[in-house]
């Protein structure tokens, strides 16, 4: 059967509400003024660095200058901690549960540093369906490299694997993994679905595991 791999961030999980309290105490605790969420959302999925970076940049200063380390190191501890603001998409549970039960190994390549990622996963009860959960810093490369998404499939032991996200970087990654690309679109995109690459499309996760059983592989 079938690899199923997930990103997870606007993916099975909205974690916007999470990442802007985590970027807001960041940025207040140095004085610098609290962004609104759509801000910090739209900083979200090329991983913590990028966010770092992004964040640094809207106050005004240097996005690789000193300010960088020590706002990265109180990011991720903060990150690890502030799991409340994480809820599962609508028909998650149902859908993983319906695949497991068909046979498909599942696991998730997220871009969130992999400390945090499992932090939400554990409070959102996903963690029984995953074996494999890299995060962003798990390997030396992250999304759009395809990299982490082989090893999970590699990890996994599944010849066929489909790839399941939300946002360009998936599609990216998908495209650099030679994977079809399954694109949930309630997540956090900025462009619209049809100038996506993608071999699918969902709004609802109770039609993904349909999905899945009718893929018919080349
Ligand atoms: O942390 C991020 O930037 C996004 O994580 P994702 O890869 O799960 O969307
Ligand atoms: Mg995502």
């Amino acid at each position: 059967m079938t690899a199923l791999i997930f990103d997870l961030d606007g993916t099975l999980i909205d974690s916007a509400p999470a990442i802007h309290t985590v970027s807001n105490a960041v940025l207040t605790a140095r004085g610098y003024p609290a962004l609104d969420m759509a801000t910090v959302r739209s900083f979200v999925g090329k991983g913590a660095p990028h966010l770092v970076r992004c964040l640094l940049q809207n106050a005004g200063e240097n996005p690789d200058g000193p300010l960088f380390d020590p706002l990265y190191a109180d990011l991720v501890t903060r990150y690890e901690t502030e799991v409340e603001g994480n809820t599962l998409y609508p028909g998650v549970v149902e859908a993983l549960d319906a695949l497991a039960a068909m046979g498909c190994a599942m696991a998730v390549a997220t871009n969130k540093p992999e400390r945090p990622a499992l932090a939400a996963i554990r409070h959102v009860g996903l963690e029984r369906f995953f074996p494999v959960i890299l995060g962003g810093d798990s390997l030396p490369t992250r999304k759009p490299d395809p990299g982490m998404v082989h090893a999970a499939q590699a990890r996994l032991g599944r010849d066929r694997a489909l790839y399941v996200g939300d946002s360009e970087v998936d599609a990216e990654t998908a495209v650099n993994a030679g994977l079809p690309f399954l694109l949930y679109t309630e997540g956090y995109r900025k462009t619209p679905v049809e100038k996506m690459p993608h071999q699918a499309a969902f709004s609802d996760f109770s039609r993904l595991p349909a999905l899945v059983k009718g893929w018919s592989w080349p």
